[in-house]
């Protein structure tokens, strides 16, 4: 699903109106009905209290429609406007109308601290102050309002976004932001939902297709993708009946030291589980028997020393190396991934000590091979760039330093990122179970075993962070969150394959 601006919104507002010849007041209508009919599916008229609090724009608008429909509903319903601006839209101005001569009375009107209405735990609350045509920081009391709203306890639903959150800047310290349960948000979602700066402001959320232009949307380039089940799905390439273990390829999986072994371990049994023909493992001594048994499907070479990486002979014909997991930081082992990256001209995937390796060593990343994986989680992505001041920073420090060097980044968090060239891809699958020692490692190995199957190494890495979270929805199923180690991952990943054919998604704990 695409990820689109705030301008691209109001351009695809704008066309969408033109095109099927209505007005904005019947796409607000129909917006906002969408609204409604999500909350009456859930509430089923339910004799609850409902506190609409609307700006005086068309977000604004919306919170009037929605109430206009609870109200004819038999809902329980309280309408205040915040009015911040006497520059009300025209769109508001008409459903103002609208909702007075069904209610034969004006709503609240909202101008100071004086008026804020009493708000309880259990009330619903519904925000339809600013939407996506916030373009500074919230002040004076209708800061207050919002903050007043947080602090209520009530169970807060926002319209399109939590009111005071930007589309494309991090609000800064004390910026007033509606900390929202659950956001219904139209057409497409907002960056903003996906990253840690701001995720939090969100809840559970949902988007809500108002039909807007089609070819607009098909053709406009977007911020990001989000990646569900059905852009996952068109990625993957089923397997050929006519086939034998040297069609999906041969994996080498590169690391490990004295007492990190079980990385290797967890990375090469999460490549194999999802699909790659043959897995060799190079490591130190020490690991062979560990190897061996813990995984007999994989073949073992080991370095000369017993401890640690310090020759990395692999004369191996293999699709793709993976390199870093549990490998330290040794200037033996420095020295040996050096001289692995010069004899590599194929992609590799490089994970944990391969990355620290790389941050303090610069010059090494020039040696990196074109459309190399890297998949950092966010220490090892500020050892590698440098600090951000915020996620957009971020994205924008990641995008210079992935064309200066040619490479592929899979950045690890609630919600991973790909970004390759100016495209960045949003992971909608996994949970909070999934933050447990080795996860890293087996996802570094499902990208891996893609890469070997022929998956071009984006695709690889956009579809490996998809089936890896799905893989970690299914082990949170039958585990619960807590009792997930990343073994689970990597031995479920074949029932996120069969989930992603299947005809209905596995229930997953995806949140
Ligand atoms: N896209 C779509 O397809 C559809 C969109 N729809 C809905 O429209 C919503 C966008 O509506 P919108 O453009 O009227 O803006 P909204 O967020 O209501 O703000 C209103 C005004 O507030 C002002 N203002 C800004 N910041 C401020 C501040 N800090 N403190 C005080 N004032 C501030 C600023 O005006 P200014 O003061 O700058 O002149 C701004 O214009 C969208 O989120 C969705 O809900 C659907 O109905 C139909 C389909
Ligand atoms: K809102």
């Amino acid at each position: 699903m695409k990820i689109l601006t705030a301008s691209q919104l109001k351009e695809a507002d704008e066309i969408t109106i033109e095109k099927q010849n209505i007005s904005s007041e019947e796409l607000m209508e129909r917006a906002a009905t969408q609204v409604f009919n999500e909350i009456h599916t859930r509430l089923q008229g339910a004799d609850i209290l409902i506190k609409v609090f609307c700006g005086i724009g068309n977000n604004g608008g919306d919170g009037l429609v929605i109430a206009r429909l609870l109200i004819e509903h038999s809902y329980n319903v309280k309408v205040f406007i915040v009015n911040y601006s006497d520059n009300r839209s025209k769109d508001f101005l008409s459903n103002y109308d609208k909702i007075k001569n069904l209610s034969r009375d004006w709503p609240v009107l909202l101008k100071g601290e004086d008026d804020f209405p009493d708000i309880k735990r259990g009330d619903f609350v519904i925000d339809a102050i600013f939407g996506i045509g916030l373009n500074r920081p919230l002040e004076g009391w209708v800061a207050k309002m919002v903050n007043f709203i947080n602090d209520s306890s009530a169970f807060v639903l926002s319209v399109d976004l939590p009111s005071g959150l930007f589309t494309d800047k991090i609000p800064e310290e004390g910026d007033a932001v509606i900390m929202a349960n659950f956001t219904l948000s139209f057409q497409t979602p907002k960056l903003v939902f996906f990253l840690p700066d701001t995720m939090d402001f969100v809840g559970d959320m949902q988007v809500l297709e108002i039909g807007l232009d089609r070819e607009f949307l098909s053709e406009v380039t977007p911020a990001a993708q989000l990646i569900g089940r059905q852009e996952a799905r068109s990625l993957y390439n089923p397997r050929n009946k006519n086939s034998h273990k040297g069609s999906y390829g041969h994996v080498i999986i590169v690391g490990g030291s004295y007492g990190k072994i079980g990385s290797i371990v967890l990375a090469t049994t999460a490549s194999m589980r999802t699909g790659a023909g043959l897995a060799t493992v190079f490591i130190p001594k020490c690991g062979y028997e560990i190897v061996q048994t813990a995984l007999p499907e994989a073949m073992v070479l080991t370095d000369v020393n017993y401890e640690m990486l310090t020759d990395i002979k692999t004369d191996l014909d293999a699709d793709v190396v993976c390199f870093g997991m549990g490998a330290g930081r040794d200037k033996s082992t420095v020295g040996a991934f050096k001289e692995l990256l010069k004899k590599t001209n194929k992609p590799m995937v490089i994970d944990a000590d391969g990355l620290n390796i790389l941050s303090e060593n610069n010059e090494l990343l020039q040696d990196l091979p074109e459309n190399s994986v890297l998949t950092p989680h966010p220490k090892e992505l500020e050892r590698l760039i440098g600090e951000w001041k915020d996620d957009f920073d971020k994205i924008e420090k990641v995008q210079e330093f992935i064309k200066k060097h040619k490479i592929i980044l899979v950045l690890k968090g609630a919600h991973t990122f790909v970004f390759e060239q100016e495209n960045i891809y949003v992971n909608n699958t996994g949970n909070a179970g999934m933050a447990t020692a080795g996860s890293g490692d087996v996802l570094s190995g499902v990208i891996a075993g893609l890469i070997s199957q022929k998956y071009e190494p984006l695709i690889a890495a956009v579809l490996g962070v998809y089936l890896h979270g799905k893989s970690g929805d299914i082990s949170a199923e039958k585990l619960g969150y807590e009792g997930i180690i990343s073994g689970d991952i990597a031995k479920n990943m074949g029932l996120a394959f069969r989930d992603l054919m299947s005809e209905n998604e596995t229930d997953s704990g995806a949140g």
